[in-house]
């Protein structure tokens, strides 16, 4: 069977392939598995809460209810004090009906349910198998338990919380999560990440259906660029950034720090004159060049040039639209394209996805946050599905990848690979933030590094460099904290 790495993420539906493939290959049954889930359940239950007065498990109809019948037996097989509740019957002829009959004590209706402060909650109503809204009575449990102020352990996912998608508006906070095999995006993804509390992924013995297409973002997913000794600063790679007008040259500045400190030979910024005035005021091992009246001859005068920023503070909507579709058609160099240089494609991207297409394997990335991706993808950000399948349909609509940034960024390929990340700190959440990381992407991108992977590292070691920097950093010294973060992590 296929191999799937600690760090990938299935899907609802990748999972219940994974749980059939482990059952028709004879190596374990549904009961079985159940059995493992429900064990798992119960020792996190003895380890973390030992101290509850009684443990409450609130069962739902499928086999997340099964895994917390299960539970609720070897509880009390230790001597706990165990009380069960039922939304519904278990399915018939299913797993959870069988690990319900094992269950010697009572069942109860949820309304029947009125917890303490000292006792320990157990949902089990819903887990993989859950999406819409929850029915009344769950609510109504819910909202016992968070006004009890007792604490819940939720069985796979926070029910009410949807496992594709993360979203779960009247579910309640979680102290933990006993989750099985492999994370769902929804345990990565807001508002479930918070609602999940700790989170414990349990070995149960399932097996890998298929090879993962989706990833917790991380430094094994990816490999740094390494120089060797006898480099000199063109073989490094180059990275340009195009300055906005005099009042607005931070945003480059603060990319351009982004970039250098990821490891390129050089970084250059091109503006207009007095633009470059200003910067040279800050900056000494950034070079400058004037944009000129050809802004594309400008750039590929530069040598060794591998990744172009495009559009932090840019300020020129014309600008943007003339040079980066010739930059994916006339130059080699990847092309990192945020802020003003999305939104100037908002009306009409068909030239620049078509550009992103002629220009070959990968060489644009988009990092639009939540407003810029809904004035490029206006019907992807109000469908469905979710942050990571918007980001997924971004990417293999526009042929670039997508870094849609938040709180929680997803990176995703046009050839369906995702990854999400979930090191970012509030630390990052601060003016010119954005601009350092565009420019650690290209930095890495410049030392080739394809899109995919750079994009991915940049997130984490923005991330990484957030939190060493502390909760009141500001931009600059999130560009600063990098050069320790590569030494930490050996890039
Ligand atoms: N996949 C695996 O590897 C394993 C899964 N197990 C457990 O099985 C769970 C998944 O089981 P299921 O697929 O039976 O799914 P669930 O038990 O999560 O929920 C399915 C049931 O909930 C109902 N339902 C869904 N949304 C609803 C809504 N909005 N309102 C009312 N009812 C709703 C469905 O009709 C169905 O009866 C996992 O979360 C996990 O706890 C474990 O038992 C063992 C291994
Ligand atoms: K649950």
């Amino acid at each position: 069977m296929a191999d799937i790495a600690a760090d990938a993420i299935l899907s609802n539906a990748e999972m219940a392939a994974a749980d059939r493939a482990t059952i028709d290959s004879g190596a374990f049954s549904g009961p079985a598995l159940m059995e493992n889930a429900g064990a798992a359940v119960a020792a996190a239950a003895l380890a973390r809460f030992a101290g509850a007065a009684r443990v409450h498990v609130l069962c739902g109809p499928g086999n997340n209810g099964g895994d917390g019948y299960v539970a609720a037996r070897i509880l009390a097989e230790r001597g706990v004090v165990v009380c069960v509740y039922a939304l519904k019957p278990p399915r018939p002829d299913s797993d959870a009906e069988q690990a319900a009959r094992r269950w010697a004590g009572a069942v109860e209706t949820l309304d029947a349910l009125v917890p303490h402060a000292g006792d320990l909650v157990i949902d089990a109503l819903f887990g993989a198998g859950f999406s819409g809204g929850l029915p009344d009575p769950v609510k109504t449990a819910l909202v016992r338990c968070r006004d009890a102020g007792c604490p819940v352990l939720a069985v796979d996912l926070p029910s009410g919380v949807n496992g594709d998608t993360g979203e779960g508006e009247d579910a309640v906070q979680c102290a933990a999560t006993v989750t099985f095999y492999r994370k769902r995006p929804g345990h990565l993804l807001f508002p479930g990440r918070t609602l999940c509390g700790t989170i414990e992924t349990v070995d149960i013995d399932v097996r890998a259906a298929e090879p993962p297409r989706t990833w917790q973002n991380g430094p094994a997913l990816w490999t740094l660029p390494r120089h060797r000794a006898d480099t000199h600063k063109y073989a490094r790679g180059a990275v340009a950034v195009l300055s906005g007008p005099r009042h607005g040259t931070g945003a480059a500045r603060l990319s351009a720090m982004g970039a250098q400190r990821s490891g390129p030979g050089a970084a250059t910024i091109l503006g207009h004159p007095d633009a470059l005035d200003i910067h040279a005021a800050h900056i000494t091992s950034i070079m400058l060049r004037p944009l000129g009246d050809d802004p594309l001859a400008a750039l590929q005068a530069l040598k060794g040039l591998g990744a172009v920023v495009l559009g932090p503070g840019l300020g020129d909507f014309a600008l943007a639209r003339r040079l980066a579709p010739a930059i994916l058609i006339e130059t080699e160099a990847m092309l990192v394209l945020d802020a003003d240089a999305i939104t100037a494609f908002a009306d009409d991207p068909s030239p620049l996805f078509e550009a992103a297409r002629t220009g070959g394997a990968e060489r644009l990335v988009l990092t639009p946050h939540a407003g810029e991706f809904a004035r490029l993808f206006p019907d992807i950000a109000d469908g469905d599905g979710g942050k990571l399948a918007k980001a997924r349909q971004a990417a293999d609509r526009s042929g670039g990848i997508v870094l849609f940034k938040g709180a929680d960024t997803v990176v995703a390929a046009p050839d369906g690979r995702a990854a999400i990340n979930a090191n970012a700190t509030a630390a990052l959440a601060t003016a010119g933030s954005g601009d350092v990381l565009a420019g650690i992407i290209a930095g890495l991108a410049a030392q080739s590094m394809p899109a995919f992977e750079a994009a991915c590292a940049a997130a984490w070691l923005h991330g990484e460099a957030g939190r060493r920097a502390g909760s009141h950093a500001i931009a600059e010294d999130i560009a600063d904290a990098l050069p320790a973060v590569f030494g930490e992590i050996g890039g």
